[in-house]
């Protein structure tokens, strides 16, 4: 629940309010108020089909994640839209709330969707010269196993295996529907004879559990999933399963450390369990439990499972046929899927934004930077990720020592509007994101370049700022110190200069002919690099702003 959206019982009045528990309440209160709009809003009942677009203004803003709170009004286009996630949240919620009375308002909302994403449509590049032989036994599988589908899969260019629109599915239409007696969970375990033993194990968790059950299982020729365990691959191509070369390509990104990291801590754990399981040769046949065998269950799990919410509350981790197929977007067509219906059983993926027959129909696997999808998923997406993130915390450390040195050597400033109180200053302090959670993103998903944005994002300038001694309250105070805007970009260049220095290549690598690993790791690094230098040249732009305006002070 990210706000509320109701009817007023005696006048028929929309009211929208923002709520208070809102993890980013503060924030988004603020570019509520920025807008012009307070935190609760009505809508009269006469106006209400006229006044479409304040609706869809207000809603926006609930609907923002962390990213985008935190890039704020900046990463707007010029009609108002944050991001085509965004703008599907929120075209969605409105329509899930607003009550079918009115008609002409959910007309408009429904148009507005085929709207935004009219222009994010992409065709499936279907190969045909693929049988999908194995995909057709589990589909059949499914058909007698109840699941529903409006689906066909096919071998598409550039994505494995895909779902595509058998028909033209519209907004709120369930692309699949897959009854629970068909999903791979944790039940599974508990009925079996891995059981007793697992269960005495201490730290065991449910997924560890179920990752050995599948482990075996997948060769269990009377599995009643056996078409599901056929139809998966041989080998999974995730950043786990980086050679050498293609880590050594990674050299200078935080990726690197990233895999690294996850490698050891699979080896570790796999380790302690067969240390575990040695004692029950008959349950945990060894050949069945090799380190090999351990590697493809964990990358099945990161690449395939999902998060589901049963209905007794539990949340737990599934393998789910069929619905195991959908390729991941950053313009998603099925976003809501993580419940199941308790009236029938089963989960179904209904659709956030309409899907022509034989377009490819979408997944949102989350939020996620290419980083993340690259370790566990071993793909990039095809166009700019916004959530490729550059975060400013533990894993940056080079710039936060240089802000910390600032700190201790420029000695404290303080500017302060007159017209505010002391306790303005606190509080406005505590409600920026706090020095751990600051990040940076590809300067031109701003569109703000001018005098003290830069296309760099507002809490970190502000950050930035007040590690210079300088806390503000108007740009006044800004034109006031431009000597501090000036070692505040000069800062951030500077460490992005060493950021880029590490990300050079060393060697020239022959790509058309490189292995899989390290023509994605040369992917991902190019990716950082322009990243890196669209803020280098944010930087550089604006300290000639900077100095252009020094100079005019000074004459
Ligand atoms: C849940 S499976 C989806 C079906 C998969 N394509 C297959 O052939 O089995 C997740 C895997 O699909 C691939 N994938 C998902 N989204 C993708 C995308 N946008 N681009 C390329 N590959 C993608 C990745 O290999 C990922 O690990």
């Amino acid at each position: 629940m990210v706000g509320a959206l109701y009817i007023m019982s005696e006048t028929g009045d929309l009211c929208l309010e923002l709520f208070q528990n809102d993890p980013f309440y503060q924030e988004k209160k603020k570019l509520l108020n920025c807008k012009g709009l307070g935190v609760k809003e009505t809508l009269s009942q006469e106006l209400l089909n006229t006044s479409f677009e304040k609706l869809l203004q207000f809603a926006r803003i609930p609907n923002l994640d962390k990213v985008e709170v935190y890039f704020g009004d900046d990463a707007c286009n010029s009609e108002g839209i944050y991001s085509v996630r965004n703008e599907i949240s929120a075209l969605s919620w409105i329509l899930s709330l607003i009550p079918a009375q009115l008609e002409a308002l959910r007309e408009a909302v429904t148009s507005r969707i085929s709207e935004v994403v009219g222009s994010e449509k992409e065709e499936a590049r279907v190969d045909d010269r693929y049988g999908c032989e194995k995909e057709s036994r589990l589909l059949e599988w499914g058909q007698n196993n109840g699941v529903k589908s409006k689906l066909q899969i096919a071998q598409i260019d550039g994505y494995g295996r895909g779902a595509v629109a058998s028909q033209d599915l519209r907004f709120g239409d369930v692309a699949l529907e897959i009854p629970i007696s068909s999903i791979i969970s944790e039940e599974y375990v508990y009925n079996s004879d891995m059981y007793p033993i697992l269960e005495k194990i201490d730290g065991m968790t449910s997924e560890t559990m179920l990752l050995l059950w599948t482990m075996r299982e997948r060769h269990n020729q009377d599995s009643k999933f056996k078409p599901y365990f056929d139809s998966l691959q041989e080998h999974f191509r995730t950043g786990l399963s980086f050679g050498v070369d293609g880590i050594m390509v990674l050299h200078g990104t935080l990726l690197l450390d990233e895999i690294m990291q996850a490698k050891e801590l699979l080896r570790e754990r796999y380790d302690e369990l067969i240390h575990h399981l040695s004692n029950h040769r008959d349950i945990f046949p060894p050949e069945l439990y090799t380190w090999e065998h351990y590697l493809w269950a964990c990358e099945l799990y990161y690449s395939n499972s999902m998060q589901i919410k049963f209905p007794d509350g539990k949340l737990k981790t599934c393998l789910i046929p069929v619905a195991g197929f959908l390729n991941h977007s950053i313009y998603p067509h099925i976003v809501k899927y993580g419940k199941v219906d308790s009236e029938t059983s089963s989960l179904k993926f209904p659709l956030s934004r309409p899907c022509k027959k034989g377009e490819q129909c979408y997944l949102s696997y989350g939020n996620y930077s290419s980083s993340h999808l690259l370790t566990f998923y071993g793909f990039l997406p095809k166009r700019d990720n916004p959530y490729d993130i550059i975060p400013l915390g533990s894993s940056l450390p080079s710039l936060l020592l240089i802000i910390l040195e600032i700190t201790s050597i420029v000695l404290p400033k303080v500017v302060v509007s007159e017209s505010l109180s002391l306790a303005d200053v606190d509080e406005d302090i505590e409600n920026e994101f706090s020095r751990t959670s600051h990040m940076l993103r590809g300067t031109w998903l701003s569109r703000n370049h001018n005098i003290f944005h830069y296309g760099l994002p507002t809490p970190l300038l502000n950050y930035l700022r007040r590690a210079h001694g300088l806390v503000h309250h108007s740009e006044i105070d800004l034109w006031k110190n431009l000597e501090v805007e000036m070692g505040v970009l000069e800062s951030l260049r500077s460490t992005f200069d060493d950021m880029m220095e590490n990300l050079k290549d060393v060697d020239t690598i022959d790509r058309a002919n490189a292995d899989w690993d390290v023509k994605m790791a040369m992917e991902f690094k190019e990716r950082q690099r322009k990243i890196v230098s669209s803020i280098l040249d944010s930087c550089s732009a604006g300290i000639k702003l900077v100095q252009e305006a020094i100079a005019k002070q000074s004459v």
